[in-house]
């Protein structure tokens, strides 16, 4: 286990774990927690070791946002030139499999963060929200536009102009997250997830992952020819010819992760 200054780190059974750790702030997104959470999770996306991350917080929150003292004080000039919050399109962007585990809070930028997860798993009393409304701001991190791919418009509008919070259960009705599940079950069941994927051969779900996210981004025929282009890609790896071999010889493959 690695200890940065926001964040805790750890690795086990090819699952790459980052915990925010700044439990006074309510894990508020500064500029350094987003430096070293993308710098650890852009390590381990390359980490051949490594099948997927896991993202999680704390009890009472995921994320409560951005750091809004942190903000409170820029100008456009500023957050112009450093071009504030683009970093976070580099963990958004990662080819490993990302699942978040959110108990509490998720608002703001930790709902944006918790969306850049492929798969996120909810503890029953978590809450979801794009408060950003209440502060005469909007989202940053992609809320605008990945909240409304998830969720479809007149969802992402009522979040986004009206800045409500939403509990879990209301959060998986509309497609926001994945799974709800008991509170103290949280991390248990968002590893189960991270440990399942990380068992895959890592190519099959990196691609599987790209297949998925392109339907963000594409007409269907662009997505269906992608996906059809990757599909063929797989048969150039030992990983497809293994596992082809252990369905028909009965047993489990041995994944290569090539
Ligand atoms: C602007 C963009 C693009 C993105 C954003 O994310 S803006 C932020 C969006 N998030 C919010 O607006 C939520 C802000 N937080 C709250 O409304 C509340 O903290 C709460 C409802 C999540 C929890 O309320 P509670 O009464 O339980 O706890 P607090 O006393 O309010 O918070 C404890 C501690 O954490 C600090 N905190 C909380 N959220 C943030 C944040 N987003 N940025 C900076 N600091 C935050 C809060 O100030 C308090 O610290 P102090 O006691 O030192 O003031």
């Amino acid at each position: 286990m690695s200890e940065y200054s926001t964040i805790v780190v750890s690795t086990d059974n090819r699952v790459g774990t980052i915990q925010l750790n700044r439990p006074k702030a309510l894990n508020a997104l500064n500029q350094e927690l987003m430096e070293e959470v993308v710098s650890v999770a852009v390590e381990f996306d390359a980490d051949p070791n490594i099948g997927s991350l896991l993202i999680t917080g704390s009890e009472k929150a995921f994320a409560a946002g951005a750091d809004i003292k942190e903000m409170a004080d820029q100008d456009y000039p500023g957050m112009y030139a450093s071009d504030w919050f683009r970093r976070w399109e580099d963990l958004a962007n990662l080819r490993t499999p990302v699942v978040a585990a959110v108990n509490g809070y998720a608002l703001g930028g930790g709902c944006e963060l918790a969306m850049m997860a492929d798969v996120i798993i909810a503890g029953e009393s978590a809450t979801f929200g794009q408060p950003e409304i209440n502060l005469g701001v909007i989202p940053g991190m992609g809320g605008s536009q990945r909240l409304t791919r998830s969720v479809g418009k007149a969802k992402a509008m009522d979040m986004v102009l009206t800045g409500r919070f939403i509990g879990a259960e209301e959060a998986e009705r509309i497609g926001l997250v994945s799974r709800v599940v008991p509170d103290d079950q949280t991390l248990s069941e968002a590893r189960k997830a991270a440990e399942l994927i990380a068992a895959k051969s890592k190519p099959a779900a990196q691609m599987a992952k790209e297949a998925v996210s392109a339907s963000f981004e594409t007409t269907l025929q662009q997505g269906t020819r992608l996906e059809r282009r990757l599909f063929h890609s797989l048969f150039s790896l030992a990983d497809q010819k293994e596992g082809m071999s252990a369905f028909t010889e009965k047993r489990d493959p041995e994944w290569k992760h090539r």
